[in-house]
């Protein structure tokens, strides 16, 4: 399990880093192997930070973060840190930068290979490539040996994945990396998600799309302004969203069958007929805590002020 255990991000800023932002604020949740965690919100939320964290590209200001029981910031050397990345790797948001366009895309695999198999015999590394390029659903005929230039966004996207997965890898953490495709593609990418989740690995999707997040995931982390102000099932946060922002998100969401006024009213009906609100609302001006109310088995909600509206 990928455990955030109130993990806190603070960045040094301004002119001479004199200045602090917290860009994540005490952050509770985990991606368990063969589910994927959805997690959803504006730019400048903390997404990210959360991901590259969890990749030690950014380190952690307080909390920890454990992937399976070990404190990943105890890893240290090169030996321990690139068997932490044997088991967790990233993919992101845009395919293109990720190639350098002078080389041939497959060399990304070959740059695996001399960091973590150069003992394995040609024949056997030619064979674990085409597994995982079948595995993404790319045909190795097509794709080895040609430039980035001549091959499409989504196929980019899927040979990373193909990379990390000559990994073995236990979890994955994607990082908007359906965002820059097409429709088409994207269905496909998001279904070859869906495949690596069946084959037991553990995905956590970050998205600022609510609708990719739903059809996608098993839980879901809805992330304002650095804090996580809801979480739990899909199917919970989706169907019977409590904070004030989740619902502001979901509603701004087109219902195409429904009328606006419908919608809001619908939602007013919905708080008004809430009982539980009263158990976590907050008094006016109080500042909510960190630790989430569990509203109902496995969905918690930020406890806020009854009738507050979330600002944006
Ligand atoms: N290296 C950094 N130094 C200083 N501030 C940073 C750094 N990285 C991110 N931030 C700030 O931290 C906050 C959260 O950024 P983050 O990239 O995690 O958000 P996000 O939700 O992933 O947004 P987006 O969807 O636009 O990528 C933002 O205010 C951002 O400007």
């Amino acid at each position: 399990m990928l455990r955030f255990d109130r993990v806190s991000k603070v960045y040094n800023v301004g002119s001479f880093g004199s200045d602090r932002l917290t860009a994540v604020r005490e952050a509770d949740f985990e991606v368990r192997r063969g589910e994927v965690v959805a997690l959803i919100g504006e730019s400048g939320s903390g997404k990210s930070t959360l991901g590259k964290m969890a990749l030690r590209i950014a380190s952690v200001s307080q909390g920890t973060i454990t992937c399976d029981g070990t404190d990943i910031s105890t890893l240290r050397g090169n030996r321990r840190l690139k068997d932490y990345y044997r088991r967790v790797q990233g993919v992101f948001q845009d395919p293109f930068s990720s190639y350098n366009p002078v080389f041939k895309a497959d060399r990304v695999f070959a740059m695996v290979r001399g960091e973590y198999y150069r003992d394995v015999p040609d024949a056997q590394w030619r064979a674990k490539v085409h597994a995982a390029l079948e595995t993404v659903r790319l045909d190795p005929q097509q794709i080895l040996g040609k430039y980035p230039h001549q091959l499409s966004g989504g196929q980019l996207q899927r040979l990373l994945i193909a990379r990390a997965l000559l990994l073995d890898i236990d979890y994955l953490v994607a990082d908007e990396i359906i965002s820059m495709l097409d429709a088409s593609t994207r269905i496909d990418v998001l279904n070859l998600l869906g495949d690596l989740k069946a084959r037991g690995l553990g995905i956590l999707f970050i998205t600022h799309d609510l609708a990719l997040g739903n059809y996608i995931s098993d839980e879901t982390v809805i992330v304002h302004k650095g804090s996580i102000v809801e979480r739990g099932r899909t199917e919970k946060v989706f169907g019977d969203p409590l904070h004030p922002y989740t619902k502001k998100l979901l509603s701004s969401v087109p219902q195409f069958h429904k009328k606006w006024e419908e919608v809001e009213a619908e939602l007013k009906a919905r708080e008004a007929a809430d009982t539980r609100i009263r158990d976590y609302h907050l008094p006016v001006g109080q500042e909510p805590p960190a630790q989430l109310f569990e509203a109902d088995e496995g969905h918690f909600v930020q406890p806020f002020p009854h009738g507050a509206r979330a600002s944006a």
